[in-house]
């Protein structure tokens, strides 16, 4: 697709610029990133595009302006605003990801510490407390190690997350990306995935884990999934996986 786009689809891109670029600054304000690592990116509703940060860019200078358009197969859209510059190193991953899980519409990857240090051992991050049960409905997954630039880290991704309840992977040796109904949705998975990966690690560092049984980990994920907060959050737009295939996948 290239512009000029029809009234509605540029209203939708402008939103999602200005969201994209704001959510950036949810990766800072949580210590998720250092420098001009990481990135977010968000689905345009309605369209086959989504919008993405330039590479390398200091946080502080990102402006709905400069973000940059792509089409779903990761290309620049030319002449729009932004596309002068090179887009995000992980344009091609983020495009993958759109292309093959139509339900996702935001997708972010950080070097938060923790979940990064658990990435770096290639070892999932157990259930062991009741908010990853909530959160990610099990344990949060590794990923295959892949190399940077190409196709191969949203082929990890979506490999890794189809038909699994949790939004976040640990791609070996790099670190978290997760994924969400909207790029909101995306962000607050990256928070979370940190706030897990320390929680269980200075757990672990402190003595035994318990895991907590199968049958808790599936009411408590229902109960926060279908039940918690408001009616009309947006996680809710994304159908979870239903419990029997997580079964089969842990048993
Ligand atoms: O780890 C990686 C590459 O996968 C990135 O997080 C970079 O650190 C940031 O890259 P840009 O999005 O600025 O290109």
């Amino acid at each position: 697709m290239s512009g000029p786009f029809s009234q509605d689809v540029q209203s939708a891109i402008d939103a999602t610029r200005v969201a994209v670029a704001q959510l950036h600054g949810e990766l800072t304000r949580n210590g998720l990133v250092v420098w001009t690592g990481g990135n977010v990116s968000g689905r345009v509703p309605g369209a086959d595009l989504f919008v993405i940060k330039p590479s390398g860019v200091s946080y502080a200078a990102l402006t709905p302006e400069n973000m940059i358009l792509c089409d779903l197969a990761g290309e620049v859209v030319p002449g729009t605003p932004g596309s002068e510059r090179a887009p995000s190193s992980d344009t091609a991953a983020h495009a993958y990801v759109y292309r093959h899980m139509p339900e996702v519409g935001g997708v972010v990857h950080t070097h938060s510490t923790y979940a990064v240090a658990w990435a770096a051992r290639g070892e999932e991050i157990p259930c062991v407390i009741t908010a990853m049960a909530d959160e990610f409905g099990g344990p949060v997954p590794v990923g295959p190690f892949a190399i940077i630039g190409d196709d191969s880290i949203g082929r990890g991704i979506v490999e890794t997350l189809t038909g699994h309840r949790s939004r976040a992977v640990l791609m070996q040796n790099h670190g978290p990306f997760t994924i969400g109904a909207t790029p909101t949705d995306a962000v607050k998975a990256a928070v979370m995935v940190e706030d897990v990966a320390r929680t269980v690690q200075i757990a672990r560092d402190g003595g035994s884990l318990l895991p907590i049984p199968q049958e808790a980990i599936d009411r408590l994920y229902d109960r926060y999934q279908n039940v918690y907060g408001q009616a009309d959050d947006a996680r809710r737009a994304t159908p979870a996986p239903d419990a029997s295939a997580q079964e089969e996948m842990y048993a």
